[in-house]
């Protein structure tokens, strides 16, 4: 598929030694940034109208941690589609949640999916764009798109505002418009009172429209309503909001390491989406002792060669760990708490023992919910679910500078 002119697209591919995985395989990472900026940053190391080609590649390779996939992006031959044969009746399995764990700030509701029609749609837009080349083979796994938002511009012009949308920052440029229109539905989907009103506008902040009247309203998500001799202004904070989609592909087996998202260069409020195959997401809480460290190593470690910014078993809380399962066109958001006190990953696994039908009251509240497959006794129902290919789509605002890469020495280790 052709690409869009104005955006810049760059298939980094790795050449050094740390960037080959486990395997010996060699891994692709994909990135695209909108290259019509509204204000060109300068900054002492660069700016950010560099075409990829000169962007540290390492900030962006499959083995940063920006990309906690550390394993190989290669389809395995013989993944079972049941479950392990050589689980013991007696043997523990740990059981996956369907309804949304009591972490503050998790907001997860089965109920809430997007039509099949939208998230098929969604999915074929991706794979051909992104992720299958012109012989329909699959050649990165992960995709970064970066929103760009204009920078020190208090007041925004009219046709800039009719291109808003949901994405929450009127004059920013560079997702796709299809990326958009789903931030528009997710918007509508999760609205108050489902949501809290507050987590909410950390989301989606509505910005006022100033008129001549002096009168303030709220700008409908898509287009407006001001008049053409209106004079419309929106506060800064707004319209230097900025977002990034990844575009995470997993394979029956694959996973990602338990990790915080980056703190440096993600803001709160984080979006998932799981399109095509469902997977059991897993939360782990930090020991409260040990949050601060996280923060700061999850920070520095945005250069490093470690395969990936995950978090070590040390620093979390056995007690504390609960697994939901994300079934296919399922959102899910992360603030708060959730999103900076407690890691989210995906065991490498083929399948997912899931809770059939009723929550499982199981355990002593406290660590995971745990039963045998056939546990009857405890009234628990649990079924395998096979994982199949995975296509996530993750929304996070980036912080300032976070668009620059190379321009924060917080990102660098020099
Ligand atoms: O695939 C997902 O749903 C999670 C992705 C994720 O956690 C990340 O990219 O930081
Ligand atoms: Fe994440």
């Amino acid at each position: 598929m052709k690409r869009k002119p104005d955006l810049v697209e760059s298939i980094i591919e790795s050449n050094s030694q740390k960037e080959e995985n486990h395997h010996g395989k060699r891994m692709r990472f994909h990135v695209e940034i909108p290259t019509s900026l509204t204000t060109t940053l300068d900054t002492p190391q660069g700016n950010a109208s560099e075409t990829p080609n000169d962007i540290d590649v390492d900030t962006f390779s499959s083995l940063s941690p920006d990309s906690l996939f550390d394993e190989a992006f290669t389809f395995p031959s013989s993944f079972p589609a049941s479950p392990p044969l050589h689980l013991h009746p007696d043997e523990k399995v740990q059981i996956a949640l369907r309804t949304a764990p009591p972490i503050p700030g998790l907001f997860f509701d089965p109920s809430v999916r997007l039509s099949e029609d939208l998230a098929e749609e969604l999915a074929g837009y991706c794979m051909g764009r992104y992720f299958n080349d012109d012989d329909g083979k699959r050649r990165v796994n992960q995709v970064m798109l970066f929103e760009r938002a204009p920078v020190d511009q208090e007041t925004v012009t009219e046709d800039a505002v009719s291109c808003g949308s949901g994405s929450g920052c009127p004059t920013s440029t560079g997702l796709p418009p299809p990326l958009l229109a789903l931030l528009d539905k997710i918007s509508d989907l999760i609205r108050p009172p489902l949501l809290s009103s507050k987590t909410h506008e950390l989301l989606f902040p509505s910005f006022a429209l100033y008129t001549g009247t002096g009168r303030s309203e709220q700008v409908p998500r898509s287009g407006h309503s001001a008049t053409s001799t209106s004079r419309i202004e929106t506060h800064s904070k707004q319209t230097k909001q900025a977002r990034q989609a990844i575009l995470n592909l997993y394979a029956p087996g694959e996973g990602i390491s338990p990790h915080v998202d980056l703190l440096r260069r993600f803001g709160d409020g984080i979006i998932g989406v799981s399109l095509c195959g469902g997977c059991v997401m897993r939360f782990e809480r930090i020991r409260e002792e040990r949050v601060e460290e996280v923060a700061e190593r999850a920070s520095w470690q945005s250069r490093s060669d470690s395969p990936s910014s995950s978090v070590d078993s040390v620093f979390l809380s056995n007690s504390n760990v609960h697994e939901l399962y994300l079934p296919p066109n399922s959102i899910i958001v992360l603030s708060g708490e959730a999103r900076y006190k407690w890691t989210h990953g995906i065991e490498r696994r083929t399948g997912d023992w899931v809770s059939y039908g009723d929550e499982v009251n199981v355990g002593d509240g406290e660590g995971l919910p745990q039963a045998t497959p056939n546990d009857s006794n405890l009234g628990v129902k649990v079924e395998w679910i096979p994982r199949t290919t995975r296509l996530s789509i993750t929304f996070r605002w980036l912080l300032p500078g976070a668009d620059i890469v190379g321009g924060d020495t917080s990102d660098c280790e020099q």
